[in-house]
């Protein structure tokens, strides 16, 4: 059951086996597949509130209005990045049930077969390679046919799905204006191929997207994982704004008490797990618990007044993600999203019909395909520096083609949209507390773009952008370059268009990052225990330590998996 009181949890009267603590994407995973045994009792723990009936969450295209600065958003800021000519850029998390899958752009990328294969390598444990993690990809996905039933044939590889698993996974069910063009550019340029399905473990190409939607609407870790068939189990508890602000010590190196708030200004409440605490808060909200906590670098805690408990100098190091960049060509076209978002009739009727018949151009989030491409080595900056990516078959860049504005447009215009996105990065940031008080937001400082190669990338990836948009299949459609960008501009120009408008992607991992066992850095074993504590696992993406090439909830889904048949072997 889900309950928004403690009180109601209280009355229940038990002891739970095992407390989660997140119930978003990978957390919710964990608390569906330990309860599938009828003899272990759940407790979910999630500081948000119910993800039910919200409309931005619901329907696919709102997705842009979900975060960041609303109530579905942990409203986080990045420190100012001094790559960014020191701007802050927003950093939004999912605060609801479901987590960050709640609010994202559902977007469906695993990777390539060489992110997890490097995964595997730095863990020293083969069971974190992509060729052992295919089969918890299956577990979770379940391909089903587009809102609009067209006939998807070349447009994905059904032999790398899997069909019966429990989230929905789809192709586009509205098609777009810019279709043909994106697929005549890669029969026209070889330097853009058609990959007819990127998720296979070979990503490169541009491709068709995929996204976690179920007949038209959103399909997160709360609709697919907690579907009332599982979430009405007798032994599964959900308990939502529930506010976790530390993990105790049962005795020294025992961790399975967590201490949590409802009201933020009331009574702490805390709960004992019998076996174990998963700490499932996502890559800010675990390493904030485990630094609160005095889990951490001790002499920084102590510094802040926090008691020290255990060292573990990584935890909140190490933080990667994505840079990205958004470009908009003007078009000669007035069939963009652009319109809608301009005129309230058009985009009220376009509701009436995804209300009614969940059809229409609402059943899509705003992108309409994927490219994953590599900087070739001829021109590359790859003598003076290691490359950053996992190996000669991962991209360095990714593109991201939408007919539209991506967000709100600006008052005149139609746009062909396409986003540069850094996906190999080579910088890293940190999080680290502002206080002792767990309720004041943390320092959270990705450090975007801080390294050359990533700036490399960047301006390698809007240059490859530009050749896109000037391909003969746009010949006559787009008509304008994208504002403070040509295929004139110099490298000096390119860096300050950069740092004047790229952010982050929300992609955010490695804060309590996996490493060999008996490794001296790192948070957590292989088998996702915290190093030198018992009864305490993080099972969330903050354990990856490297991002992979691709939008990362694929990943949560993945490791919310594999480290739920972890716990249930041990
Ligand atoms: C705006 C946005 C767009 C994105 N778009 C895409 C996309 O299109 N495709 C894609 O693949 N990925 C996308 N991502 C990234 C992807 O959604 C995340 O990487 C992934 O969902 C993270 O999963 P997680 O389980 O690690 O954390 P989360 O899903 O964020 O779960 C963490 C949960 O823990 C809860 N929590 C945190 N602290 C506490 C606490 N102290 N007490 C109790 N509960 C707590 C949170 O409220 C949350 O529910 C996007 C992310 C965002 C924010």
């Amino acid at each position: 059951a889900i309950f928004d009181d403690v009180a109601d949890v209280e009355k229940l009267n038990m002891q739970f086996d095992f407390i989660v603590v997140g119930g978003g994407t990978a957390g919710n995973v964990v608390a569906n597949r330990l309860s599938e045994n009828p003899k272990s009792s759940v407790l979910v723990l999630e500081a948000g509130g119910s993800n039910a009936g919200v409309l931005d969450i619901i329907v696919p295209s709102f997705c842009t209005s979900a975060t960041p600065g609303t109530a579905l958003d942990w409203n986080y800021t990045t420190t100012p990045q001094a790559a960014l000519n020191g701007r802050t850029v927003p950093f939004p998390r999912g605060f609801v049930l479901g987590g960050s899958s709640s609010v994202n752009y559902m977007t469906y990328t695993r990777g390539s077969k060489e992110d997890f294969n490097r995964f595997a390598r730095v863990a020293d444990d083969e069971r974190w390679s992509w060729d052992n993690l295919v089969p918890y990809m299956r577990k979770n996905e379940k391909f089903t046919p587009p809102a609009d039933h067209h006939n998807t044939e070349g447009q994905f590889n059904p032999s790398v799905h899997g069909f019966n698993g429990i989230n929905s996974v789809m192709l586009s069910g509205f098609p777009s204006h810019i279709d043909s063009r994106v697929i005549n550019t890669t029969q026209e340029v070889s330097e853009f191929p058609f990959n007819v399905d990127m998720n296979s473990g070979f990503h490169l190409g541009i491709g068709w997207e995929q996204m976690t939607i179920l007949n038209g609407s959103r399909s997160s870790s709360a609709t697919s994982y907690l579907a009332p068939q599982f979430v009405n189990r007798p032994n599964l508890h959900v308990l939502l704004h529930a506010r976790v602000t530390r993990v105790l010590a049962t005795t020294s190196r025992d961790f399975r008490t967590v201490e949590f708030l409802q009201d933020l200004k009331g009574q702490h409440f805390s709960l004992t797990a019998k076996r174990e605490i998963i700490l499932s808060a996502g890559s800010v909200g675990t390493p904030v618990i485990l630094m609160h906590s005095g889990i951490g670098n001790t002499s920084a805690l102590a510094s802040l007044g926090i008691k020290p408990v255990h060292h573990l100098r990584s935890v909140g190091q190490n933080l990667t993600d994505h840079s990205i960049l958004f470009m908009d060509w003007l078009v000669n076209s007035t069939e963009t999203s652009d319109t809608a978002a301009r005129n309230a009739t058009l985009a009220a009727e376009e509701f009436a019909q995804w209300n009614s018949s969940r059809m229409g151009p609402l059943v899509d989030n705003p992108v309409t395909h994927i490219g994953w491409l590599q900087v070739p080595d001829k021109s590359s900056i790859f003598d003076r520096f290691s490359d950053p990516a996992a190996g000669p078959n991962t991209a360095h860049y990714e593109l991201i083609i939408s007919n539209g504005v991506i967000g709100p447009p600006p008052p005149t215009g139609n746009f062909l949209g396409i986003a540069a996105v850094v996906v190999s990065p080579a910088s890293r940031g940190s999080i680290t507390l502002s206080s002792a008080d767990p309720l004041e937001p943390p320092l959270i400082n990705p450090n975007l773009l801080s390294s050359e190669v990533d700036m490399f990338i960047m301006r390698y990836a809007i240059r490859s952008a530009l050749r896109f948009a000037a391909a003969r299949a746009w010949a006559g459609y787009v008509i304008g370059p994208p504002v403070g960008v040509n295929s004139t501009s110099t490298d000096d120009q390119l860096n300050e268009f950069i740092r004047q408008n790229s952010g982050a992607v929300f992609h955010p991992v490695g804060t309590a990052s996996i490493s060999p066992i008996g490794a001296d850095f790192g948070v957590v074993d292989p088998d996702l225990r915290v190093k030198g504590l018992n009864g305490i696992r993080v099972v969330d993406l903050s354990v990856m330590p490297f991002v992979p090439a691709a939008h990362t909830q694929a990943a949560a889904y993945i490791i919310g998996e594999r480290g739920a048949d972890m716990i249930i072997g041990s």
